[in-house]
């Protein structure tokens, strides 16, 4: 291709990210042709209701999403629908006929990933997807293309945005739940059904698509344990803060050496998401509202830290259109970016097993016998206790008990004996702590 050429983009989607994706792209044509080598040209959008885009020109609106795919003349597709159907038939068909495709759909690669990157290699064209986990933060790249001459051990972090604004809004403002949630909504930073950003699927979607490149193993969306922060009290908050924490939902990576029955190593992998407390002195704590942030720990180069907005239009739309340049540059030079890598095929260890820490608090009534009580319970479990710390009496007597990492399974057995106990009258408050 030469200067003079063009490469011809379809945008599916004109909604919080696809108007900011359009509007960059139009915006920055000249920089963006001279980086490339050839001129993007927009050549179609498809959204539901051309009558809500004034700032697009109407020529290049339709709501034939599926003519605009299979247009011969397009040559990448960036997808900023959102869901599953009919966005992975859309993009199969794109795929299918040799386009390059761009797309921001963390739903849609975690539960499709492997078929997507096997009809875009059966034709040997591109699926980048540097938008859908952790927003503006380049973090696929770095993991697909800068690391993959070392070995991940751990990624770790705040993948969510529209959580991670509502937690800082509780613990920071006093702010309410359902408050913190519609000025997320307001703000461009939820999911069209916010459930899969407080119920944690968003979230989980993000760990497989990360778990899945760190360790070269298929990793799905039901393959990670998930809990949301629906179920996070203002009490958990004040629980934490007595502590010196804070509450974040973290998607946690890891992969796991054990030693196997005939003595050898045996290795596995494991992917989470759930509310955890912070230390204040950690820097996760201290990342606040919309902006993400990920640990990745790697044999070779150690820890790594990446930090930024991790939700929002314009932020999402600078990732689209790094993938876009990316795929157009692939084009006019005749290459293709990094294929899928699942060679290792390690299994995915059950939550029961991976190792937590918990904080456990206690309404217990204030009387002999009931350390005892509770003690027992944990080492009936063989679960060891760091810390136990008894506040206020009589009537108001509260017992906070930290453990060591335990087996999930053999923690959740211990808070559900202790709220059997005559002596406990209420389980108040059950969350992992970080460590
Ligand atoms: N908003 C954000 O901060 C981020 C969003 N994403 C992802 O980007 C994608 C888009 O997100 P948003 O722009 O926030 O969603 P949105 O709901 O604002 O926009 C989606 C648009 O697609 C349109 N649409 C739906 N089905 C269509 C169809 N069949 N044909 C044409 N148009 C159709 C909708 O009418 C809507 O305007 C999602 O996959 C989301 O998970 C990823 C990172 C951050
Ligand atoms: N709803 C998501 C958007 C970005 O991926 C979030 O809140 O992080
Ligand atoms: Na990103």
């Amino acid at each position: 291709m030469s200067a003079e050429q063009v490469v011809r983009v379809g945008v599916l989607g004109a909604g919080v990210v696809g108007s900011q994706v359009v509007r960059l792209l139009t915006e920055q044509a000249d920089e963006l042709a001279a980086r490339v080598g050839a001129r993007l040209e927009l050549v179609g959008v498809a959204v539901r209701r051309p009558n809500r885009h004034a700032d697009i020109p109407a020529e290049l609106l339709t709501t034939d999403a599926a003519a605009l795919v299979a247009r011969e003349d397009v040559d990448v597709i960036v997808e900023v629908i959102g869901g599953i159907e009919p966005t992975k038939d859309l993009l199969l068909t794109a795929l299918r006929r040799g386009a390059g495709v761009v797309t921001a759909n963390k739903a849609l690669l975690a539960e499709h990933g492997p078929e997507l990157y096997a009809t875009a290699d059966a034709v040997g064209t591109d699926l980048y997807f540097e938008a859908a986990v952790a927003g503006a933060i380049p973090l696929i790249r770095p993991l697909r293309e800068s690391l993959a001459g070392d070995r991940i051990t751990r990624i770790l972090g705040i993948v969510n945005g529209t959580t991670n604004y509502i937690l800082s809004a509780m613990t920071a403002d006093g702010m309410g739940y359902d408050e913190a949630l519609a000025e997320a909504t307001r703000l461009g930073y939820a999911e069209a059904d916010p459930t899969a950003d407080v119920d944690g699927f968003d979230a989980a979607a993000k760990a497989a698509i990360l778990a899945s490149i760190g360790f070269h193993t298929r990793v799905g969306a039901a393959d990670v344990y998930r809990e949301g922060i629906s179920a996070v009290s203002a009490s958990d908050v004040a629980a934490a803060a007595r502590l010196g924490s804070v509450i974040k939902l973290l998607a946690i990576c890891e992969r796991t050496t054990a030693t196997g029955p005939d003595g050898g190593p045996v290795e596995s992998v494991s992917a989470r998401v759930h509310p955890v407390m912070v230390p204040r002195s950690h820097p996760l704590a201290v990342v606040d509202g919309a902006y993400n942030a990920v640990y990745v720990e790697a044999e070779a180069a150690g820890r790594l830290m990446f930090y930024g907005p991790g939700a929002g239009g314009a932020p999402t739309a600078s990732a689209v259109l790094g993938d876009l340049v990316a795929v157009a540059r692939n084009r006019v030079a005749g290459g293709r970016g990094p294929r899928e890598s699942a060679y290792a095929a390690l299994p995915v260890q059950p939550m029961g097993e991976v190792l937590s820490r918990y904080h456990i608090d206690l309404d217990v009534a204030d009387r002999a016998g009931v350390l005892a009580a509770v003690a027992g319970a944990f080492a009936e479990a063989g679960v060891s206790i760091s810390t136990v710390r008894q506040e206020g009496r009589d009537d108001d007597a509260s017992l906070v008990v930290v453990t060591h990492g335990a087996p999930d399974a053999a923690l959740a057995g211990t808070v559900a004996s202790l709220a059997d106990l005559e002596s406990v009258r209420q389980v108040t408050s059950v969350m992992r702590v970080m460590g």
